[in-house]
């Protein structure tokens, strides 16, 4: 396949409008998880660079904040067309870097446009009130404010669309940003940089830094500049950011770690539930953070719905995502691979039974099988932590009752699904189920239309919907006197 992202893959940051490297020549390589070769080199930056780029959007939110808001919605509305226009090299970079199928790229890149575009409109409507005064004499405005330099602070496992999800309101609000992507993917974020600039986004506006994550993460919690930390990992750097950034009383949005429960009652639609099953486990190879971790069978299907899920999973095509047809790709590296052999290992000495797959591809790297494991027990490692592998333990239950308590037996709140032809049991189990999104008879529920984000330990915030807009506002009260009325 002729390589079409070339055009996209910049190795160096974007500072205050210029392209630079850092301040040291230091660089880190970036390798193709498929091949375990070397795609690129992005600059190694630290504070002095950081700290610049934090300076350069902050000069630049003094203008950016002034344009109007449907002058932002013309530029996000280019933005979305410049990658809709580039959708297949910027796809072709993402899954180069991060591993996935060209058919998941296509629609992390599409899902990364959708973002701008729902933000491109929301950011018109950041209405205020005109409050009925208790005074005569006076009058009561409230009105909202971009909140200034924001940071964000992007995994690897969805490279594009987890920047969209805060760029998108970021910029549509009227503030500036500082972007620090994953290490190992860092091509996708940079590629950003270079459609921003294409369209017209001002100079200091979209500002990207790569390097080692704990110095750079340090001075955008602590630079007084930097008003919200915006931040998409896992659950014990999110908690550390949070810690960190208490020390200027930063806004911060958390888009964490997750732990999804899959039910499957007797009841419930079984083509569809297997089919939804496939979908919420192995996207992304399992690495996503609404990916199922825990399926849960009640015993009148239990046998049928493992059979068919093992079978479904087994035809699932490995390979490299470049592939024509490829379905899984390779895990990012092989230390997400050794923690899955990790889980399947603790889950056959404690009594589970591997249906399919259950060790490494013989494609050899980081692939690993799509793999089943019946009787699952709750003192499996899987019971408790997120997985981020292609690994479906499944889960016996009894009753209603006895599946929402385990369900929830979790300090996650993310994602949950399950599958039922009962509307009284759908309100039961929706209202029982303590997580930030639900889907019912469904197994991919993301959209720019809709609020995602968690509760409990999956952090704080909503990233979409109209609530997405919110975390990058500030309520101003104005009360106005001394009128004359
Ligand atoms: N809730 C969501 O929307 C969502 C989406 C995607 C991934 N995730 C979660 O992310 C995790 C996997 O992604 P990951 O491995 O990239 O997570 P991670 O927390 O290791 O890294 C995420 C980002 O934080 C940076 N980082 C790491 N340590 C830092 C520090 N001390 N200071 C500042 N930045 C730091 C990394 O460089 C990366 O850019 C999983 O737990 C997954 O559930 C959640
Ligand atoms: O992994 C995190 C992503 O948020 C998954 S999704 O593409 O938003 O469903």
């Amino acid at each position: 396949m002729l390589k079409k992202f070339s055009q996209f893959m910049r190795e160096a940051n974007l500072i205050d409008g210029e392209w630079v490297q850092a301040d040291s020549g230091k660089t880190i390589d970036v390798t193709n998880p498929a091949t375990g070769l070397k795609i690129g080199t992005v600059p190694s930056v630290g504070v002095a660079e950081t700290r610049r780029a934090i300076e350069a959007a902050q000069t630049a939110f003094l203008t950016w904040r002034k344009t109007s808001a449907l002058e932002r919605s013309k530029l996000l509305r280019k933005l979305h067309d410049a990658i809709m226009d580039n959708q297949e090299a910027l796809a072709e970079l993402l899954t180069t870097e991060q591993g996935k199928s060209l058919f998941e790229a296509r629609g992390e890149v599409g899902s990364s446009a959708a973002y701008v575009l729902w933000f491109a409109e929301e950011g018109r409507r950041t209405y205020g009130d005109v409050v009925p005064s208790p005074w005569a004499d006076r009058r009561i405005l409230v009105t909202k404010e971009p909140v200034g330099v924001v940071a964000a602070i992007t995994p690897w496992n969805f490279p594009s669309s987890m920047l969209a999800r805060k760029l998108g309101p970021a910029l549509a609000a009227g503030c500036t940003a500082v972007v620090k992507p994953a290490t190992q993917t860092p091509y996708s974020a940079l590629a950003w940089g270079l459609l921003a600039e294409e369209v017209g986004i001002p100079k200091g506006v979209v500002n990207i830094v790569t390097g080692s994550a704990g110095p750079i993460g340090d001075e955008l919690c602590t630079n007084p500049l930097v008003k919200k930390i915006t931040f998409t990992g896992s659950t014990p750097v999110g908690k550390l950011l949070i810690q960190k950034s208490a020390g200027t009383v930063k806004k911060v949005s958390m888009e964490l770690g997750g732990n999804a429960p899959f039910i499957v009652f007797d009841d419930a639609d079984l083509d569809r539930a297997v089919e939804g099953a496939i979908t919420a486990k192995f996207r992304n190879s399992g690495q996503t953070c609404v990916c199922t971790n825990r399926f849960f069978a009640q015993a009148g299907i239990y046998d049928k719905f493992v059979e068919r899920l093992s079978a479904a999973a087994q035809k699932l095509k490995v390979g490299s995502g470049l592939e024509d047809g490829v379905q899984q790709g390779p895990l990012i590296d092989e230390k997400a691979a050794a923690k899955t052999e990790e889980f399947v290992a603790d889950a056959k000495a404690k009594g589970g039974r591997v249906l399919t797959g259950g060790k490494r591809h013989a494609l050899g790297g980081s692939f690993f099988e799509p793999t089943v494991i019946a009787d699952a027990k709750p003192e499996m490692m899987f019971m408790k932590e997120e997985i981020f592998g292609p690994v479906a333990p499944v889960f016996r239950f009894e009753t209603e009752e006895e599946v929402v308590r385990l369900a929830n037996d979790t300090e996650f709140g993310l994602a949950c699904y399950f599958y039922t032809g009962d509307l009284g049991r759908a309100f039961r189990v929706m209202e029982g189920l303590k997580y930030g999104m639900v889907g019912v008879n469904e197994g991919l529920i993301t959209t720019p239309e809709a609020p995602f984000g968690g509760v409990k330990e999956s952090g704080l915030g909503k990233e979409g919907g109209h609530q997405g807009i919110e975390d990058y506002l500030d309520t101003k009260y104005v009360c106005l006197g001394g009128l004359g009325l």
